[in-house]
């Protein structure tokens, strides 16, 4: 109905946000240069929250590789999320909301909460507010890392939000040399040790992944590494240590049983009887 209603000006195309391929939806000609001005493609979104945050993930991995949706330039984007996800996305150094999303939408875009929806605006009514927020990418991203070594810095440090910013960190480096390097790391990037996850700002983190990636281009296999399948291991070592100690001491009370049933069995059976000895 609405396409009907403005021909060759709407085009409405049924499908899932997260697989549609954007960047062939519009004509080249809509492309700029990374460092131009935004091109003439706005993605406006109301979806599901269960939805918008993993998408936003995946457009935010999409801009630092200039992909997706970006492949046109700085697309920008307004998109809905429930009201405390915006607030995380916006958070500044030092506030309650500062998570994860925060730093990883941060680095890459100026991000800004332009307002918010009461959930009574809605029919039927959310459980919450919503926050609608607006993206635009930087023409230079804040940290100059891979994507994926930035996700893995900032998750490892925000898994303990609560405590001192080098606990997340040490779980980057494996068990057996995880003070030293915890160290080693603090020390390359000049960041205080006891600073909380909440504490620290963009800079910070660029300090701490450039380090990083000096230290995993020192040692090729330390990016590999991951505490959680070393967790892994070392439960499943003591699952099977644990197995087998307790198989060979259900074979020992095996052994221990038959040999008190034999005790137990021998005297009910008599003493040996003598051929004459009447039964
Ligand atoms: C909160 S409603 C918003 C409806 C309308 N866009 C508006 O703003 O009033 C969310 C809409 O997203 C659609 N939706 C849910 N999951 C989707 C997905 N994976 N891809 C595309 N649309 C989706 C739903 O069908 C629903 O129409």
């Amino acid at each position: 109905m609405l396409s009907d209603a403005a021909p060759g000006k709407l085009r409405i195309v049924h499908g899932d946000v997260l697989t549609f391929k954007i960047e062939k939806a519009f004509p080249e000609s809509l492309k700029r240069q990374w460092e131009d001005d935004p091109p003439n493609v706005h993605i406006i979104g109301n979806l599901p929250f269960s939805v918008s945050t993993p998408l936003i993930i995946k457009w935010l991995e999409n801009v630092s590789h200039r992909d997706g949706p970006f492949a046109y330039g700085r697309t920008q984007m307004t998109l809905t999320f429930q009201k405390e996800v915006a607030e995380r996305l916006t958070a500044s150094t030092g506030s309650k909301q500062r998570s994860r999303l925060s730093v990883m939408a941060q680095y890459l875009c100026s991000v800004e909460q332009v307002f918010t929806i009461p959930g009574r605006a809605f029919v039927p009514k959310p459980e919450v507010d919503v926050g609608v927020v607006h993206f635009t990418p930087l023409t230079q991203p804040r940290i100059t890392q891979p994507f994926e070594l930035v996700e893995k810095v900032v998750q490892n440090v925000f898994q303990f939000r609560r405590k001192f910013c080098h606990r997340g960190l040490s779980m980057l480096f494996p068990e057996t040399r995880r003070p030293e390097s915890t160290g080693k790391l603090l020390e390359l990037a000049d960041v205080d040790p006891t600073l909380r996850p909440r504490q620290l700002s963009v800079s910070h983190f660029k300090s701490l992944c450039d380090a990083y990636r000096q230290m995993c281009d020192e040692d090729p296999r330390l990016f590999a590494y991951n505490f959680r399948e070393e967790l892994k291991k070392s439960k499943s070592k003591f699952q099977e240590e644990d197995d087998t100690e307790s198989t060979s001491l259900k074979m020992k009370r095996a052994r221990e049983s038959t040999r008190a049933d034999r005790n137990r069995t021998t005297p009910s059976r008599g003493p040996p009887f003598h051929k004459n000895t009447p039964r």
